[in-house]
């Protein structure tokens, strides 16, 4: 079973992130730009075939070409490695679109 991160621990997780994160222990949010609304869907779908392999699922907000990212675990009420491990996937996806 993951912890949630003390704010301490999770200032440092954050810092080692590519992309901007920011929250607090509660949850963790992410947003990106892509180019245009066709490929914001391909980075969800690409996003949604990790979600499945980490069987750990993120909160995805679509509006047109912009994507906000919700990463926390609902089954401890708050943010673990687990979504850490999701927030670094999710970052590699959007640096191999953007
Ligand atoms: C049984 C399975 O592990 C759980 O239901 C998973 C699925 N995906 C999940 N995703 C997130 N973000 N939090 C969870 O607690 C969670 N639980």
């Amino acid at each position: 079973m993951a912890k949630v991160l003390d704010t301490d621990a999770l200032r440092g997780e954050l810092a080692g992130l590519e992309g901007d994160w920011a929250g607090d222990s509660t949850a963790i949010t992410r947003t990106a730009e892509l180019p245009g609304f066709v490929e914001a869907i391909a980075v969800v779908d690409r996003i949604a075939v990790v979600a499945e392999e980490l069987d750990h699922h993120p909160d995805i907000d679509i509006r047109w070409r912009t994507l906000t990212f919700r990463c926390a675990t609902h089954s401890e009420g708050g943010v673990t490695e687990r979504d850490i491990e999701l927030a670094r996937r999710i970052d590699e996806i959007i640096g191999a679109a953007t």
